[in-house]
C-alpha cells in the first residue's frame, strides 16, 4: 500500500498479512508508518494505491466494522464521560457485545468505573481503550502501542489478554516499541521502516544473529522523515 501526505511517503509499498489465531507485531521507528497502516485497515484513512482485504472485505465497509476492534494510541475525544458509561455506550453499538461487567473485571476497571475519562491516569485510560477495542467481540483487533506507559503488572495483564484472544482464534495486530513485548507475544514480527516492511519472521528467526533490538537496529535507518 502507498499513502502520501505531501512529500512524506507514510506507506511506501508496505505489504503484509496477519493471520487469525495469531499475534502479528509491527516494530519500527517513530514515523515509520505503523499507525497510518492501522488507520487504513480500520477505514479511517484510504490508501492512495494498493489493495487491502480485511476479513475478506473492504476496510471500513459496514459488514466489516462490527468484526474489528481498535485500540488507538490516544483518544482525546471522550472527555467527561465516565469510564463505565463509555463502555456501556460502545457495547450498545454491537449486536452481541461482551458484557461490560466482564470487561470491567478483566481489565481491573471497577475502581475507576465512575471517574470521567479525562481524569483517569494514562494507564487507566489505556485499560478503558483496551476494553473498548474488545467490547464488540472482534475477530480482528488492532492494538496501537497497547502497553506504552503501563506499569509492569498492567503490562503483564495486557499480555495475558492478548494471549487469550489469540487462543480464542482472534487475529491480533499490535504495534510496540518494546522488544521484549514483541518477543514474548508475537507469532510473527514485521520490522517496518519508512513505510516498508524491511524484514519479517518469528522472533526466533529474527534473533539468530543477536537480540530483536539488534535486528531492529540493523533493519531500520534512524533517518528522520
Ligand atoms: N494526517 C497526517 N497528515 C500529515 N502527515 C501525517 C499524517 N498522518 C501521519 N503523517 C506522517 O506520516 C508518517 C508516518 O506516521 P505514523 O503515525 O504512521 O508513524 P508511526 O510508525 O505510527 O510512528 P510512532 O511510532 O511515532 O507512533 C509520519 O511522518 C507522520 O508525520
Amino acid at each position: 500500500m502507498r499513502v502520501s501526505f505531501g512529500d512524506v511517503n507514510a506507506l511506501d509499498g508496505l505489504s503484509l498479512t496477519a493471520d487469525e489465531g495469531s499475534v502479528t507485531a509491527l516494530l519500527g521507528p517513530n514515523g515509520a508508518g505503523k499507525t497510518t497502516f492501522i488507520r487504513c485497515c480500520t477505514g479511517l484513512a484510504r490508501p492512495d494505491s494498493g489493495s487491502l482485504s480485511i476479513l475478506g472485505l473492504s476496510p471500513g465497509s459496514p459488514d466489516v466494522l462490527p468484526m474489528i476492534g481498535l485500540m488507538p494510541q490516544s483518544t482525546g475525544a471522550w472527555s467527561g464521560v465516565r469510564a463505565g458509561e463509555l463502555l456501556r455506550y460502545l457495547a450498545s453499538l454491537y449486536a452481541d457485545p461482551q458484557p461490560v461487567h466482564e470487561l470491567i473485571h478483566l481489565l481491573g476497571i471497577a475502581q475507576f468505573e465512575k471517574t470521567p475519562y479525562r481524569r483517569l491516569s494514562g494507564g487507566q485510560q489505556q485499560a478503558v481503550n483496551f476494553a473498548g477495542a474488545l467490547v464488540g467481540r472482534p475477530a480482528l483487533v488492532f492494538l496501537d502501542e497497547p502497553t506504552a506507559g503501563l506499569d509492569p503488572r498492567a503490562r503483564r495483564l495486557s499480555w495475558d489478554i492478548v494471549r487469550q484472544l489469540r487462543d480464542a482464534g482472534v487475529a491480533v495486530l499490535l504495534t510496540t516499541h518494546d522488544m521484549a513485548e514483541a518477543a514474548a507475544l508475537a507469532d510473527r514480527v514485521h520490522i517496518v521502516d519508512r513505510g516498508k516492511v524491511m524484514v519479517s519472521g518469528t522472533a526466533a528467526e529474527l534473533t539468530v544473529d543477536g537480540s530483536l533490538e539488534d535486528a531492529y537496529l540493523r533493519h531500520t535507518s534512524g533517518e528522520s522523515r
